[in-house]
């Protein structure tokens, strides 16, 4: 049996460009829906690159198998948020994945297939930037369980921005529906006075949001906050909910919910 069939909403989060926040994105999206009281699970197929693991402190820990295949490994004692990555595989953090492409895919076809669930809200698959092979496969995998689309992540600059272009060629082409777009690294936030420095361009995301008529969620602003709770694997909306990164967080996951009854 897939397991994807008891899962109510799949969110795909993409990125044009490496290193703009898609992990970030993904994870804080996730705390911020359990924070909403949704039960989540978030599936890491970035398989060269594993940064999920790291940024909930889950390093090093066992995957274990039951009759109904591999159970994800759990944040919380209440078993509300639940992870799965090939990082959990790996034996060590310096290790690196050297498979070719077909191994790649099966193992991604077998995450997205074999991993018991265990009627979650939402799913939320952070990929490796770019469009790849890797790509192609979960939108294949998706086919037939109804996902919600994709959130693609970009930072502000026109350069970025432009390759997030070529994610929506890729979603229109797959047949995935955007689900929206966020703008990370929007500012910089002083950790001494809280004043929001520009110190890319602004607006790039938005912008081409309203260009290409996707909604846009939201930005958010680099906060050293943010970089301290991904490097500890400690929770910021729940350490800092004050912080400027937490309160943009919580915008771009309201406008989520509230899309909720117009997702396909
Ligand atoms: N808004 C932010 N404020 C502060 N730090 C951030 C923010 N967004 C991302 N970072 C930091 O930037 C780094 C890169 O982020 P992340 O790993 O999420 O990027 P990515 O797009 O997933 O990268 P990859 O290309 O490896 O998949 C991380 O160390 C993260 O802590
Ligand atoms: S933003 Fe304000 S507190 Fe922060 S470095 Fe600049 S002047 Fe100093």
């Amino acid at each position: 049996m897939n397991h994807l069939s008891s899962v109510k909403h799949v969110i795909v989060i993409l990125s044009g460009k490496g290193g703009v926040g898609k992990s970030t994105m993904a994870v804080q999206i996730a705390l911020g829906l359990h924070a909403a009281g949704k039960k989540i699970g978030i599936l890491d197929v970035d398989l060269c690159g594993p940064s999920i693991p790291k940024m909930f402190s889950l390093e090093g820990r066992d995957i274990h198998q039951c009759n109904e295949g591999w159970l994800p490994v759990y944040v919380d004692k209440d078993q509300r948020i639940g992870v799965m990555s090939i990082g959990f595989l790996l034996s060590g953090a310096d290790e690196a994945v050297v498979w070719r492409g077909p191994k790649k895919n099966a193992m991604i076809k077998q995450f997205l297939s074999d991993v018991y669930w265990q009627d979650v809200d939402y799913l939320v698959i952070d990929t490796p930037p770019g469009t790849s092979d890797e790509h192609i496969t979960v939108m294949e995998s998706l086919k037939g369980y109804n996902p919600d689309g994709a959130i693609l992540v970009t930072t502000p600059q026109a350069v970025a921005v432009g390759d997030v272009r070529r994610e929506l060629t890729f979603c229109r082409k797959t047949g995935i529906p955007v689900v929206g777009l966020v703008e990370n690294m929007s500012g910089y936030v002083c950790p001494h006075c809280s004043e929001c420095t520009n110190i890319f361009s602004k607006g790039g995301g938005q912008a081409l949001a309203e260009q290409t008529d996707i909604p846009f969620l939201g930005s958010v602003p680099i906060d050293s906050k943010l970089t301290y709770s991904l490097d500890t694997g400690t929770n910021i909306l729940e350490a800092h909910p004050d912080s400027p990164a937490v309160q943009a967080i919580n915008h771009v996951v309201h406008k989520l919910i509230a899309l909720d009854k117009d997702l396909p």
